[in-house]
C-alpha cells in the first residue's frame, strides 16, 4: 500500500513537531492580497491594509526580480512583526519560490523559523504532484520543531502545470497542512502551450459560431470561458478532500469589469475567493466572493421553510428540498462569517 494509513495521516511528521490539524480554521479569504515584500513603499502600507483585506500575502516567487529575492524574504520576515495578525484574524500567507529553486530552502527555513509564529500559510507554486507537498510538509515539520511552534502552518498549491492539472486531486489529499488551491492561468497556459498571454480572464479567438443562416445573413458568435474545465475539476478536487478552491491572479489591472467577470465566473462555479493585485481589485474581490443579500435573504428562508433539511417546499414558485437546503446553507454560512468581518454587509443581510 503506497498510500498512509488514516492514524498515520495525521501524525506530525517531526519529533516536536505540531499536531497537524484535523479541522482546517472556518475564515472568509475573498481575496489573497498580494504584495511585494522588497519595495519599502508598499510594504509600509501593510498595517494601514491588513485590516481591509482577509489575507496579506508575502510574494517572494514570480514578480519577484532574481536580485531582488534576499531582500524580498527579508521584508516577509518584516511584515510578519508588522501587524497582529493572529490576534486580528487577517491571514498572513507567503508565496515561497518553486521547490527546484535556489531560493526554496531559504525563503522556507527562515520563514518558519524566524516568522512561522505570525504565518498562516505557505503558497507553494508550479507544484506537479503529491511528492512536491509531501517533501515540503516533512522540511516544514522539521523547521516546525526547531522553532518549537505549537501551531501547524498550513500548505496553499498553485495549480499551474499540466502534470499537477492531472494529479490535482492527489495533490488535494497529500496532506493535512493542504488549505486550498489556486488557479495559476498564466503559467498553466505557458505549459499547457495555450496560445494565449493573457494572465487569465477569455481571448477574443475562443468563440462558438452560430450554424450558417440561409440567408447569408451574419452569423452570431460568443466569446466563451477559457478556463471553465480548468477551474470545475479544481473544485471538485478541492471538495473531494474538504479543502477550499481560489481564482488566481487576474492581470489586465485596468480592466476592472473583466477582472469582475472572471472573479464572479470563478464565485459561482465554487471557489472560495482571488488573488487581487492591486488595491483597485480587492473591492471587486470583496463584492464577488460575498454573497449576495438577496441570495442571503432567499436562503435564510430555504433554511426557516425546512428547520430539519428534509422534505420539500414551495417558495416563489421554486420548488425547495433536501438538496436545495444544503445549498442554502452554504450561502446563509458564508454570509454569517462576512457579516462578522464586515458590518456594512451584516447590515445588508439583515436589514
Ligand atoms: C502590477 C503593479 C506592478 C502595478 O503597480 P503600480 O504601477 O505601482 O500601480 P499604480 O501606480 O496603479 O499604484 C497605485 C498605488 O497602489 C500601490 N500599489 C500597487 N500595487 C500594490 C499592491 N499589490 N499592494 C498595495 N499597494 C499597491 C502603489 O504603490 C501606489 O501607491 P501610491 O503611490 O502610494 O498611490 C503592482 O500592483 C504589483 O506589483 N502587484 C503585484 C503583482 C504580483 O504580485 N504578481 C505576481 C502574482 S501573479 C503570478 O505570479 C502569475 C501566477 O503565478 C500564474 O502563473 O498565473
Ligand atoms: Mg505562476
Amino acid at each position: 500500500m503506497s498510500q498512509k494509513t488514516p492514524r498515520n495521516f495525521f501524525k506530525p511528521l517531526a519529533i516536536g513537531a505540531p499536531e497537524p490539524m484535523r479541522d482546517l480554521p472556518v475564515k472568509i479569504e475573498r481575496m489573497i492580497h498580494f504584495v511585494p515584500p522588497h519595495l519599502d513603499k508598499v510594504r509600509a502600507k501593510v498595517p494601514d491594509m491588513a485590516p481591509k483585506v482577509d489575507v496579506i500575502l508575502a510574494n517572494l516567487e514570480d514578480a519577484i526580480p532574481a536580485d531582488a529575492k534576499d531582500a524580498a524574504r527579508a521584508g516577509a520576515i518584516e511584515m510578519a512583526n508588522m501587524y497582529d495578525w493572529q490576534g486580528k484574524g487577517t491571514g498572513f500567507w507567503s508565496r515561497v519560490n518553486p521547490l527546484n529553486s535556489p531560493w526554496f530552502q531559504d525563503d522556507v527555513s527562515e520563514l518558519v523559523l524566524k516568522a512561522g509564529h505570525q504565518l498562516d500559510v505557505i503558497m507553494l507554486p508550479k507544484v506537479e504532484g503529491p511528492w512536491d507537498i509531501h517533501f515540503a510538509d516533512q522540511y516544514v515539520a522539521q523547521l516546525e520543531a526547531k522553532a518549537g511552534l505549537t501551531r501547524p502552518i498550513l500548505f496553499h498549491a498553485i495549480l499551474e502545470t499540466a502534470q499537477g492539472m492531472s494529479l490535482v486531486e492527489e495533490i488535494a489529499l497529500a496532506s493535512p497542512r493542504m488549505q486550498g488551491i489556486s488557479l495559476g492561468p498564466a503559467d498553466l497556459a505557458a505549459d499547457r502551450k495555450m496560445k494565449t498571454t493573457r494572465v487569465g480572464g477569455g481571448h477574443p479567438f475562443y468563440r462558438v459560431l452560430e450554424d450558417p443562416h440561409a440567408d447569408g445573413s451574419e452569423r452570431a458568435s460568443v466569446q466563451q470561458d477559457l478556463w471553465h474545465y480548468t477551474i470545475a475539476r479544481m473544485v471538485d478536487a478541492c471538495r473531494m478532500a474538504g479543502i477550499n478552491a481560489f481564482y488566481g491572479p487576474f492581470g489586465d489591472i485596468s480592466d476592472l469589469d473583466a477582472c469582475e467577470q472572471q472573479f464572479r465566473n470563478a464565485f459561482l462555479l465554487g471557489c472560495a475567493g482571488a488573488w487581487s493585485l492591486h488595491p483597485n481589485q480587492i473591492d471587486i474581490a470583496k463584492r464577488v466572493f460575498s454573497p449576495d443579500p438577496d441570495e442571503v435573504k432567499f436562503a435564510r428562508r430555504i433554511l426557516e421553510a425546512m428547520p430539519d433539511g428534509t422534505g420539500v417546499a414551495m417558495l416563489d414558485g421554486k420548488m425547495q428540498d433536501d438538496a436545495t437546503w444544503k445549498q442554502a446553507k452554504v450561502i446563509a454560512d458564508l454570509a454569517d462569517l462576512v457579516a462578522a468581518k464586515d458590518p456594512d454587509l451584516a447590515a445588508a443581510y439583515n436589514n
